[in-house]
Parts: structure tokens; sequence; C-alpha cells
């Protein structure tokens, strides 16, 4: 349990994405009375967590988390500005808004750091990528440690990856959804009840992910660990793999992400 959070936290926007940090920090030791978040809704996050409908004058805080849509970004940024305590840091969510057009709109904000997490953070298994580049060593480590309950954290040194980041992890959890939506379809397609189809899906996605993170040969040994010569498993993996078709859907589809990550970026900064 990480138990050094910062004394002071205030949170704009609180949606699917920041909600679903929030949550973890919670469960993982970090005291409600440290939070504020500051949401048009007014609506309750979690017990002992302070919400406002707009920020109130005169509070600041030690951290401060962005996790509004990217298009709203100018709505908030002068009560961003203006919440910053003096050497605070802001945590920036936001998908392709780089770090410098944030520094560029916060020029006194100590330390400003980009943070790309995806929906399984809730749960302590999703990714954090991280790209500091205003941060220190000893910033690091604690930016690691502050980020650690929620998953993998990656630290992302050049930026110019960061959309590409964004679209396999940020975006991730949407395309396996699609994949499990898809074995599921298929499932019901070859004559299975649809729902027992779905429960089939779900829990070999869930198994075989499981099982990957802690085997000791890679996804592609593991796919043919599965698939015996001349058994079943091969004719299916040979449709899949018929003319690199699905790695070419992946591939377009990260790409097709990626550019949108960046054009945000161009929109918002
Ligand atoms: N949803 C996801 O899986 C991921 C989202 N992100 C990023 O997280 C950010 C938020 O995305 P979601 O959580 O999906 O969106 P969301 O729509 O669920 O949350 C945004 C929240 O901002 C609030 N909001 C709007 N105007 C506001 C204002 N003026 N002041 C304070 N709060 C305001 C809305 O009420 C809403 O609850 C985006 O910038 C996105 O790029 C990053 C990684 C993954
Ligand atoms: O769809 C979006 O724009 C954000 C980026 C990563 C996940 N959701």
């Amino acid at each position: 349990m990480f138990s050094d959070y910062p004394e002071t936290m205030l949170l704009f926007g609180c949606g699917a994405m920041a909600g679903a940090m929030l949550s973890r920090w919670l469960e993982s030791g970090l005291s409600p009375d440290r939070v504020t978040v500051v949401r048009p809704s007014g609506a309750a996050v979690a017990p002992g967590v302070r919400v406002e409908r707009q920020l109130p004058s005169g509070l600041t805080a030690d951290l401060v988390l962005v996790g509004v849509k990217p298009a709203m970004l100018g709505t908030v940024a002068d009560d961003i500005s203006a919440t910053m305590a003096p050497g605070g840091q802001l945590l920036s969510i936001l998908a392709g808004v780089t770090h410098a057009s944030l520094r560029e709109r916060f020029p006194a904000v100590r330390s400003i750091v980009r943070a790309m997490p995806n929906l399984p953070v809730a749960l302590g298994a999703g990714v954090v990528a991280l790209h500091a580049p205003d941060a220190g060593p000893d910033e690091c480590a604690s930016l690691t440690a502050l980020h650690k309950p929620l998953g993998l954290v990656e630290w992302i040194e050049d930026e110019a990856d960061y959309d590409a980041v964004t679209a396999l992890a940020g975006s991730g959890p949407a395309f396996l959804y699609r994949f499990i939506d898809a074995l599921a379809k298929g499932g019901a397609a070859t004559g299975l009840d649809p729902a027992q189809a779905a429960r089939l899906a779900l829990v070999t996605v869930e198994g075989s992910a499981r099982l990957a993170t802690m085997a000791d040969a890679s996804p592609a040994a593991l796919a043919d660990r599965v698939a015996s010569k001349g058994g079943s498993t091969r004719a299916g993996l040979d449709r899949l793999d018929a003319d690199g078709a699905l790695d070419r859907l992946v591939a377009e589809t990260l790409a097709a992400a990626t550019a949108r990550n960046r054009d945000m970026g161009r929109e918002n900064g």
C-alpha cells in the first residue's frame, strides 16, 4: 500500500477514467479527505470525498488531475491555474494534448506530468504510461509509486511515442472488448446459444490473458502450444493469419487511433 499520497488532490472531471483512478487510489489507502472533485453534476463520488460543482475560491491543491475531455481543457484552464499550490504538480490524462502545449498554457506550474491510463486501473490491473520531462529522479520515483497501485507503470521518454501508446494501451480495452464480442458472435454463428457463447468468450479471454501474463513464453508461442499439428486450432489460426489479415486490421486500427490522438492534440493544445 502506497502511503505517501499528495496532501491535497483536486480532480477536474471525474468521469469514466479519472473516476477509475480515484476509486483504485481510495481502495489502496488514499484518504478521501485529501480529495476534492470539481464536476458540473455535483454528484457524490465516494464517501468522504468533497465534491463541488465549481471551483471554490481560495482552494489550492498539491496535485491537480485534469480528467475532462480534451476539448474541455480551455474551459477549465483558468481554474486549474488558480488552484495550483506553489510547487504543485499538474497531472493530465488528456489524449493527444502534448506536454509543450500544457506548458505554454500553464507556464507557472512547477511540474507538468502526462499520464495515460486505461480503464482496468479500477482493478489495479491497468496500465499507466508516464511522461514527465520536468521531473527529477525523486519526483519520477514518487510518480511511479503513486501510480503503482493502478497496475503496470511504463515511462515514455520520447513524447513522440505518446499518441501510439495512447492508441495501444488507452484505447486497447475497447479493441479487446470488440474482440470478445466478435468471439461471442462467432460462437453464436456456429450454433451456440448467444448468452452461453458470450460467457464462454469472456472467461476464455480473461483466463488466456492471465495465463499469458504468467507464462514463460510469448503469446505467439502460446498460440502454437494450443494448436495441435493438423488439429482444429490450426485450422482456425490459418484463417486468422491468412494474408496477415488480423495483423493488418489491428495495425490499421492502431494507426487510425494514433492519428486521431495527434489531431486532438492539435485541436486542443
Ligand atoms: N475513457 C478512457 O478509457 C480513457 C480516457 N482518457 C482521457 O480521460 C479524459 C476523460 O475521459 P473519460 O473519463 O472517458 O470522459 P468522461 O466523459 O467519462 O469524463 C469527463 C468528465 O468531465 C466532466 N466535466 C465536463 N466539463 C467539466 C468542467 N468544466 N469541470 C469539471 N468537470 C467537467 C464531465 O462531467 C465528465 O464526468 C479524456 O481527456 C480522455 O482522453 C485517457 C485514457 C483512457
Ligand atoms: O477515446 C479517447 O479519445 C480516449 C483516449 C484513450 C481512451 N479514450
